[in-house]
Formats: structure tokens, C-alpha cells, sequence
């Protein structure tokens, strides 16, 4: 059976909508965004990447991918433009969305799991983290501050109901970036003062990927903010999120945030991959 000779093959050999490693249920998108090709010839079907490893059974072949490993930059990360966010659908799981970000040019990816448990957000990180270091990408997982340490990933994203800011700099020292949620001019003060490496700064607008919203900001409270900001002499690199799509890119760019986040707009497209590349064409985000 080519499914226990792929399972056998490793936990990186991640194929399907499935959250096992292997799926039949597959589509073309969701398999190509892992690294490998679909081959059909003379009815047997070869599942390929540009790896060393070949494991043939039944007539499929599961190439294991070769690509060197590479740690980010953590100073670059944070002038970088676009984040992508996690997230499942009826098609896709976390994992599924994070291997088409990747594929489609986004070089930063946030793990974020809200309704599951430490253990299986562990064992996702512990999926996506090779994946994100074959392509130099960051790497950085939603709240949870030790397990950032634990999986060696880059970094934590923390927001208001979650553990300060200067709590988890006293954990994790200065070589992780720790981003802190800013709804408000006042909430960046005190994410600056607490030494927050980036602000996640929204809402953009309404959005369901997130429960319990802040008040939207639109186009108007960026500008108040980054204003501020400027008058203050607070520089630290802003993120946008919330609602954002491809078409808001140019006019949320305008008000001078360094970059965006966005999950929902990527994952709802017919292609996420080609929507993801599409955007990171639009930021010029370099791979
Ligand atoms: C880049 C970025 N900005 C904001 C958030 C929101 O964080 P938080 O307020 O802690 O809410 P949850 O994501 O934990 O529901 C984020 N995750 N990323
Ligand atoms: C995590 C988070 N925080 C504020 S909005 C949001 C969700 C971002 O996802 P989307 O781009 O789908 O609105
Ligand atoms: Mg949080």
C-alpha cells in the first residue's frame, strides 16, 4: 500500500486535506504547495518532488524534498511586508494553509490554532517549522509563549489577554520576536515600552477569522495611528490585519503601516496559492 510506505516515509510527507500525513482526498493545489508533482502515466500516478528519495509502491512514488535549511534573518523579518495567519476550512487544514502560503511567495507564516489543544498545536509546529526553514522563512506561533521555545520556532505573537509582553522578553531574551496586539495609539505606547519587536494592528474591518473584534480602524485609524506615532518618535514596524484583501493592499500601504496580515481573503480564493502570489508580487516580498 503506497499510504504505509508514504507514512513510513516520514512525517513530513503531508499530503491531502487529512490532518494525518497522508490523504487520498487530495487536489493538485494542496499537494503542489508540499513540494511535490503530480505525475499520471499509463494509469498509475507518481507523486514527486525535486528531492533524493525515491519510495516506490503500487505504482506511486513519494520523493522526499532535499532543500537546505535556512534560519531567518530576525532583523529582515521584522521590515518584512506580509504575514500570513493560519487557519482550516472545509478544504484546507492549519497545515494545508501554511504549506500554500509558502508556496505562493509568503515568507512569514503565524501559527495560529485557537480551539486546539498545546499538543496538537505542537505537533503542527513541529510540521510547519521544517517547512518554513527550507524556504528561510518565519516562523512564529499565536500565545503560546513556551512552546515557542520548546519547537525552536522564531518567535510569538501576543495580544491583549495574553501573557505580557516584557513577561515573555524575560523568557524567551532578545533572539525571538515577540509581536503584541495594538488596537489602539495607546496600546502601541505600551507595546513599545515592553519592548514588542512588531504591533499587530487592527481591525481593518469586520472579519470572522477572529472572534470578540475590536473596533474596526479602516483606512482613517492607520493614519491617526502612524501620524501619532511619528509625533511620538515611536518607530516600530506595524502589521495591518483583519479583512484584508489583495484590493486594499495599495490604500493600507498608503498610510504607512510596514506591511499586512491576512489569512481568511488567501484561503477563500478558488487558488489560494496564486492568490497568496499575486500578493506577494504586489508587496514585492523577495524569497
Ligand atoms: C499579526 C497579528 N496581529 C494581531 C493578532 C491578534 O492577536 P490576539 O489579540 O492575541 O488575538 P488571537 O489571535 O490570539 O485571537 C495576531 N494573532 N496576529
Ligand atoms: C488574528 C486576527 N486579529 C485581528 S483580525 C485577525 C484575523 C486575521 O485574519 P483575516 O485576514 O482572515 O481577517
Ligand atoms: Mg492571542
Amino acid at each position: 500500500m503506497y499510504l504505509t510506505e508514504a507514512l513510513k516515509a516520514g512525517a513530513d510527507v503531508v499530503v491531502g486535506h487529512g490532518h494525518g500525513p497522508v490523504c487520498h482526498f487530495y487536489d493538485d493545489a494542496v499537494i503542489r504547495s508540499y513540494g511535490y508533482k503530480v505525475i499520471r502515466s499509463s494509469g498509475s500516478e507518481v507523486i514527486r518532488s525535486s528531492g533524493s528519495e525515491v519510495i516506490r509502491s503500487s505504482g506511486y512514488k513519494v520523493i522526499r524534498s532535499n532543500r537546505k535549511t535556512v534560519k531567518p534573518n530576525n532583523l529582515k523579518t521584522l521590515k518584512s511586508k506580509l504575514q500570513f495567519i493560519t487557519h482550516f476550512t472545509d478544504r484546507y487544514s492549519y497545515l494545508d494553509s501554511a504549506m500554500m502560503a509558502l508556496e505562493g511567495g509568503c515568507r512569514w507564516i503565524q501559527l495560529r490554532m485557537k480551539d486546539a489543544d498545546e499538543a496538537e498545536i505542537e505537533r503542527t509546529a513541529r510540521q510547519i517549522l521544517p517547512e518554513c526553514r527550507r524556504r528561510g522563512a518565519v516562523f512564529i506561533i499565536d500565545d503560546h509563549v513556551e512552546l515557542v521555545k520548546r519547537v525552536g520556532a522564531d518567535g510569538v505573537h501576543l495580544g491583549k489577554n495574553d501573557m505580557p509582553v516584557d513577561e515573555a522578553r524575560r523568557i524567551l531574551g532578545d533572539e525571538f520576536i515577540i509581536g503584541g496586539t495594538a488596537n489602539t495609539f495607546e496600546d502601541i505606547q505600551r507595546l513599545a515600552a515592553q519592548g514588542a519587536d512588531y504591533i499587530g494592528c487592527g481591525p481593518f474591518r469586520f472579519t470572522t477569522t477572529k472572534k470578540n473584534l475590536a473596533p474596526m480602524l479602516g483606512i482613517e485609524g492607520y493614519e491617526n495611528i502612524v501620524s501619532l506615532m511619528k509625533t511620538h518618535g515611536i518607530n516600530l514596524p506595524i502589521v495591518a490585519i483583519g479583512g484584508i484583501t489583495y484590493d486594499d493592499i495599495p490604500q493600507v500601504m498608503a498610510t504607512g503601516v510596514t506591511g499586512i496580515a491576512l489569512s481568511g481573503s488567501v484561503l477563500r480564493a478558488d487558488n489560494p496559492v496564486e492568490e497568496m502570489r499575486k500578493i506577494a508580487i504586489q508587496l514585492r516580498v523577495k524569497n
